[in-house]
């Protein structure tokens, strides 16, 4: 099976989205998020980070400018993998059909190689055992490494990520963070998380992007070394980018 498997960077040029009614959700952003880098996007309650997400991802078309892909995605199905606040599985499918469901869009992915291609996948978020049972029968935390190992099994060269840990509770999302971190260091591909938590930005994105109002306001270099664990939160480099960032969301609050 080959599908996509290198790291692609994100080039946004004067991207706006107009949703009408005066509502310009993102506002003529130029921006690149570079290959195989995690970048993280933060800022105030409607400032337009899942507008973005959405923009790139292509479930969304821009007003104005555009979005693009280096190098450039040429016929390559599940090339972009998007994973949401709520795994949303289908509840009637077990774990390992849910998460073949994306190369069973893929025609040229055989049904021997879907299931092989799952089980790696789900081998490297420890759910190999669970692989027949039901989404029902799965915790929360168990769901979300569901929907992790379905957005990857097409070995996506970019990974978008929406608030995904934002229903978890704290110790639950720090050691999914370390398992995307994982995966990330693994498989290689360039990941852009929007999060309200500062605390996961700072640990785990080379930079971070503060919105407002629909336009990206700051960018910031996290010069923390690799690999990020955490332990890292006990560093006083974790205090001045976390205090860096908290500082410039209360500019904007
Ligand atoms: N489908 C839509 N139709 C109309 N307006 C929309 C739509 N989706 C989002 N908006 C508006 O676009 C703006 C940006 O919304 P968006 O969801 O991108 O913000 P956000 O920064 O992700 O917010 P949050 O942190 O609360 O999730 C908001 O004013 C929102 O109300």
């Amino acid at each position: 099976m080959s599908i996509a498997s290198t790291a692609a960077a994100i080039r946004c040029d004067h991207v706006s989205l107009d949703f009408g009614g005066g509502v310009r959700a993102v506002d003529d952003v130029s921006i690149e998020f570079p290959a195989g880098e995690v970048t993280a996007l933060i800022g105030p309650s409607g400032c337009g980070k899942t507008t973005l997400l959405r923009l790139i991802a292509g479930l969304q078309r821009p007003t104005s400018g555009s979005v693009h892909l280096e190098p450039p995605a040429v016929g390559s199905d599940g090339e972009v993998a998007f994973v949401f606040q709520q795994p949303s599985l289908l509840p009637w499918r077990t774990t390992i059909e849910n998460v073949m469901l994306p190369l069973e869009l893929i025609h040229r992915v055989s049904a021997v190689e879907r299931r092989d291609a799952a089980m790696d996948v789900l081998r490297c978020v420890d759910l190999a055992d669970s692989h027949d049972r039901l989404p029902h029968q799965l915790s929360g935390g168990m769901k979300m490494r569901v929907s992790l190992a379905r957005a990857l099994v097409t070995r996506p060269s970019v990974l978008l990520m929406d608030e995904p840990f934002a229903a978890l509770d704290e110790m639950l999302r720090n050691q999914l963070g370390q398992l995307v971190l994982s995966l990330w260091a693994q498989r290689a591909f360039t990941m852009l998380m929007v999060t309200h938590n500062i605390g996961e930005a700072s640990l785990m994105a080379h930079s971070i992007h503060v919105m407002r109002k629909g336009r990206v306001e700051h960018s910031v270099d996290n010069a923390l070394p690799w690999p990020r664990n955490e332990s890292l939160r006990r560093q006083v480099a974790f205090g001045e980018i976390y205090g860096k960032l908290s500082d410039l969301l209360r500019e904007h609050a």
